[in-house]
């Protein structure tokens, strides 16, 4: 088989990795969510061999990724001319193992646009490091991405959000990171980005203003809200004490995924929109018979789907338009 050199792009420069021809250039080693706490198995080099095995295999080539949150998956199924890959077939991937996360990196074209989207994520609570959780953005970035949508599911906090409400994350607090838990953690390689990145921008304030707009055409915003997520480890939903502590600080939203999501992104210098579909109310009461519940917040995900994927979708043509606008 004659050697191939695909290129994978990053920071708007291609970058050339030798792999061999259509077999699989890298070495099995999926991880498993028991063992994958090593820190540095996701190399620079590894990264591109990645995105190298996904260009060789589509022609699509995205400049925005997604991630799907629980039960949010179906926007994934809105892509023509889709291109998907199992998790389990992509080499060095980790495996989904949570309801609600397909496990597939999805190539295609959303209302004509090229976007790639990850039809599950990796949570920390699985057994992931969160720089595993996290390494998909990179391969996003060297796929050619310049944009990140991250979707999650998350608890209403703040009292006036109701169940199926979206809120466009303006700000996350990074309550892991406090303890030193980063996905950013160990010896920095600078070709992914700096030691020491900037967070105060996280959420692009435009993209911000834009769904905000998008929400007004659709009709949706008295049930759009913007705010603050947190993401905490998970798999236990919060105690009452726990919440209240949350809501005193200032958070609107709670889940167990995307900042880590986030930080690396911003690491790598790609424009983040977040925003979390409010799945449950927080229970911030003793006296209640409620609990919540992983089967609601699939459900509510399934509930709204046609409104999620209309606001996915006119999202990606303003990012789209930015996208061109910006390289005229
Ligand atoms: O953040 P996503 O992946 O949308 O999922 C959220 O929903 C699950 C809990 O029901 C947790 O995984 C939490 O993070
Ligand atoms: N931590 C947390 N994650 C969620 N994901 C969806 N709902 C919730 C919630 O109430 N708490």
């Amino acid at each position: 088989m004659p050697e191939e050199i695909i290129p994978g792009y990053f920071n708007g420069n291609v970058v050339n990795s030798k792999v061999a021809g259509n077999s699989s250039p890298i070495p099995p080693r999926t991880p498993s969510p028991t063992t994958s706490t090593s820190l540095d198995i996701y190399t620079y080099e590894t990264i591109i061999e990645i995105a190298n095995f996904l260009l060789q295999r589509t022609s699509i080539r995205p400049k925005i990724g997604i991630i799907c949150g629980s039960g949010l998956g179906h926007l994934a199924e809105n892509l023509t001319e889709a291109d998907s890959f199992p998790y389990e077939e992509i080499p060095n991937f980790p495996v989904s193992t949570v309801a609600g996360h397909a496990g597939r990196m999805v190539f295609g074209y959303l209302n004509g646009i090229e976007v790639m989207c990850m039809q599950g994520r990796f949570h920390y609570y699985e057994g992931y490091a969160l720089s595993t959780c996290s390494m998909p953005v990179r391969v996003m970035k060297f796929c050619g991405c310049t944009h990140l949508i991250a979707t999650n599911a998350a608890g209403g906090l703040n009292s006036s959000y109701n169940v199926g409400d979206i809120m466009i994350v303006k700000d996350h607090i990074n309550i892991m990171g406090f303890a030193g838990n980063s996905p950013l953690q160990g010896p920095n390689d600078h070709r992914f980005g700096p030691r020491f990145p900037p967070m105060n921008k996280a959420y692009d304030p435009e993209l911000i203003e834009i769904a905000q707009n998008i929400s007004k055409e659709m009709g949706m915003e008295n049930d759009t809200h913007t705010g603050v997520y947190i993401c905490l480890g998970g798999p236990s939903y919060e105690t009452v004490a726990e919440l209240k502590m949350w809501s005193i600080l200032g958070v609107d939203a709670v889940g167990m995924s995307t900042v880590h999501e986030v930080i690396t992104a911003r690491h790598c210098d790609l424009k983040v929109f977040a925003f979390s579909l409010i799945t449950n109310k927080c229970i911030t009461e003793y006296e209640t018979e409620e609990e919540a519940n992983h089967e609601e917040v699939i459900t509510t995900g399934s509930k709204r789907q046609n409104v999620l994927t209309n606001f996915v979708t006119r999202m990606v043509e303003n990012i789209n338009s930015l996208i061109i606008n910006d390289s005229m």
